[in-house]
């Protein structure tokens, strides 16, 4: 059997500093057989001496494209614009099956180079659940930001920073008035890391999931002071709030924040925005008396680059030892070739197969 050969590749996109594989685990792979070159990136959380410590091989950034063909090229987020025709297997997320923009074109540039998505998104378990995933630590972020802009502290613009840093400003401080927090979506992965971010706050949070939410009381609801969605709808339910609940004279809310991020999806439990936030402006004034802010940041945990890549990571590493199985990586190529017939592309023009 050929041995594999992964390349870490740079990310295009500044602001990410995070890596789906961190030096410990690259050390792993190495170890166990697997070539793993690196490219240089100014902005990575791990420099890539600690890579080639872990006997890793150093390329320039963007060598991907001229990778032997059975390179694995392996990122997180989007890929560059050039070249136009992708020939290698990639591992990323490609937020490319549902439709969004530029869906269409990435799919279409892997069938011209005859490469193949290995998205991360859909890498699933035989019951279909996520094997890596960094939900907790959007949920950690999410009410961690939600905690500060409540008692007046949240600065912007947001920087990445460390849970270490993160907590220190979320500990409680003389003057801080008490206040009631919810949680929605409770038992999932951003849930679970938003109540542990009101935890370090002193705050014990409400968790609701599908049971509390399945007869909805919005009066309960907009009786907390403090809102966390982390719920991953699949299927459309009645939206939690509505633009006539922020005008309810009864409201105690005063800080939302929004993990999921569903605006402008038929699935969004809270139609009452229309547009996320981001790090430069993290909070949106949506009613002035009595005043309600929202915080909807769609890339939360690229905020916590290190904590987050290091679960990335220790989630990712047990697949790539198994590359050559049968199991979640086959299902991530057959996802891919589904949406190449979706797209009505032929399955001919796929190599890698
Ligand atoms: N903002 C960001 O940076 C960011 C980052 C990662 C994930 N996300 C998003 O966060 C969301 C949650 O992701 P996750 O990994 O925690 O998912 P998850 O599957 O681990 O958890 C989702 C939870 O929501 C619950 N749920 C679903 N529908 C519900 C309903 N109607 N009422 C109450 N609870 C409901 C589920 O039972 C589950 O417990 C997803 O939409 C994901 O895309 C956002």
């Amino acid at each position: 059997m050929t041995e594999l050969h992964l390349w870490l590749r740079h990310e295009v996109r500044t602001t990410e500093r995070r890596t789906p594989v961190v030096p410990a685990d690259a050390r792993r792979l190495t170890e166990s057989g697997v070539r793993l070159t690196v490219e240089e990136s100014p902005q990575r959380i791990f420099p890539l001496e600690e890579y080639e410590a872990a006997g890793c091989h150093r390329a320039p950034t963007g060598s991907w494209v001229t990778a032997p063909p059975d390179t694995v090229i392996l990122g997180l987020k989007e890929l560059p614009y050039d070249p136009p025709a992708l020939t290698h297997r990639h591992i990323f997320f490609g937020h490319a099956y549902k439709q969004q923009p530029g869906a269409a074109d990435l799919l279409r540039r892997f069938a011209a180079g005859s490469g193949a998505l290995l998205d991360l998104e859909y890498l699933v378990d035989d019951q279909g659940r996520r094997l890596a995933a960094f939900g907790f630590w959007a949920g950690y972020l999410g009410a961690a930001l939600a905690v500060l802009q409540h008692r007046g502290r949240l600065g912007a613009p947001l920087r990445p920073t460390s849970k270490q840093e993160l907590d220190a400003g979320l500990e409680p401080a003389d003057g801080d008035e008490e206040f009631t927090a919810l949680v929605v979506g409770a038992l999932g992965r951003s849930g679970r890391g938003a109540s542990a971010a009101f935890g370090a706050a002193g705050v014990a949070a409400t968790g609701w999931d599908l049971a509390e939410t399945r007869d909805l009381d919005r009066r309960a609801l907009l009786g907390h002071d403090v809102m966390v969605n982390a719920v991953l709808a699949t299927t459309p339910v009645p939206p939690f709030l509505r633009e006539t609940d922020l005008d309810d004279p009864a409201r105690r809310l005063r800080t939302l924040c929004d993990v999921t991020c569903d605006v402008g999806s038929p699935l969004n439990v809270l139609p009452v925005y229309d547009r996320t936030t981001d790090w430069t402006d993290p909070v949106r004034r949506l009613r002035k008396e009595p005043p309600l802010d929202l915080i909807a940041i769609d890339n939360l945990p690229s905020l916590l680059p290190r904590e987050s890549s290091t679960d990335f990571s220790a989630a990712l590493l047990p697949q790539l030892l198994d590359f050559a199985g049968t199991g979640p990586w086959q299902r991530c190529l057959d996802r891919f070739h589904q949406a190449g017939r979706e797209l009505g592309i032929e399955e001919g023009e796929f190599r890698h197969d």
